[in-house]
């Protein structure tokens, strides 16, 4: 029988609703691999509120946590981290202590980092000495970098011109040490206004994928929490990188559908639970290059 894969997801809680692991750990599940959440920090709700209650977890807790998995003999079970929504920079350090800790147990790991770098008009609030460390210290060990389009501008210090610019830009992050990009949401002067689109950079080729843009009253919170655990789930369980990629795509738009048919600002995904594990709609991504 197949193992079922381990993987640390270091990231957000919120008590009520979805964002950061509680938009991630639940599908994860349900695709098939075991997670193990540390919640970076626990919230009452999403930022996005404007208001909330709540802790950052205290840094000195990632490590002592990650060693108290080693002292149950358990660390070099995992096959993956996952790193998002940070509360200050000093967890983003420890976290890649983890990460540097579990690499050394077990060197097949793989760390996905999400760099979630906020987005004050729409409200989610990230101090910005998180955006220095991801941008200065987290690229670099990362083995999969997953930015949206205003994260990959700030890698990249400038906006893009066109679709090549965003290919050009994702392309220059793998000199930085990831063996893949995911780009999880495009802008560019020119884009259709009619789609959602994607990239794919890996040394072995870049791919382009365009979903339909929904359209909501208020856009809903952590799609990108749940698009980098579900690409790196899919990974894990076996898929070449762009399987997962296109597995995601079409995953990820079926929570987004069962959310605007319930007119729901929070992702329905418990109710989206077996289109999640089994989507109905397919989107092919396509080879692009420059
Ligand atoms: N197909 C879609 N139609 C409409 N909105 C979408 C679609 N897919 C994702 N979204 C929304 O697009 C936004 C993407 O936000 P962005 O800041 O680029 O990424 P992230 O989710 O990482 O913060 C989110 O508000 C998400 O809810
Ligand atoms: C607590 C928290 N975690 C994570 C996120 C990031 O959400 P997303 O997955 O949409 O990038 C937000 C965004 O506001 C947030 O408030
Ligand atoms: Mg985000």
């Amino acid at each position: 029988m197949k193992r079922t894969p381990h993987l640390l997801a270091i990231q957000s809680h919120v008590v009520f609703g979805h964002a950061g692991n509680s938009a991630a750990v639940f599908p994860m599940q349900r695709v098939g691999v075991n997670v193990w959440p540390l919640n970076t920090v626990q919230f009452s709700n999403h930022t996005q509120y404007g208001q909330w209650a709540g802790e950052v977890l205290a840094p000195q807790q990632i490590p002592a946590l990650v060693e108290g998995i080693a002292a149950i003999g358990e660390l070099g079970n995992c096959d993956a981290i996952l790193s998002g929504y940070l509360g200050s920079a000093a967890q983003g350090r420890a976290i890649l202590t983890g990460v540097a800790r579990i690499k050394a147990t077990n060197p097949k790991a793989l760390y996905l980092c999400d760099p979630v770098m906020g987005h004050p008009e729409k409200g989610c609030i990230v101090p910005q000495e998180v955006s220095d460390f991801l941008l200065d210290e987290a690229a670099a060990m990362a083995d999969f970098l997953c930015p949206n389009q205003l994260e990959l501008d700030s890698f990249a210090g400038r906006k893009p011109q066109s679709l090549f610019d965003c290919l050009g830009m994702a392309k220059a992050l793998l000199a930085r040490g990831p063996k893949a990009v995911l780009v999880k949401h495009l802008d560019y002067p020119g884009k259709l206004p009619d789609g959602f689109e994607m990239l794919l950079v890996t040394a072995e080729g870049s791919w382009h994928l365009r979903r339909p843009l929904l359209a909501f009253p208020r856009q809903p919170v952590g799609v990108g929490g749940l698009t980098s655990g579900l690409f790196l789930a899919r990974v894990l369980l076996g898929d070449s990188l762009l399987a997962a990629f296109e597995f995601t795509a079409a995953a990820v738009h079926e929570v987004l559908l069962e959310t605007q048919a319930c007119a729901s600002y929070e992702l329905e995904l418990v109710r989206a639970q077996d289109r999640i594990a089994h989507p109905r709609v397919r989107f092919e991504a396509t080879p692009i290059g420059l």
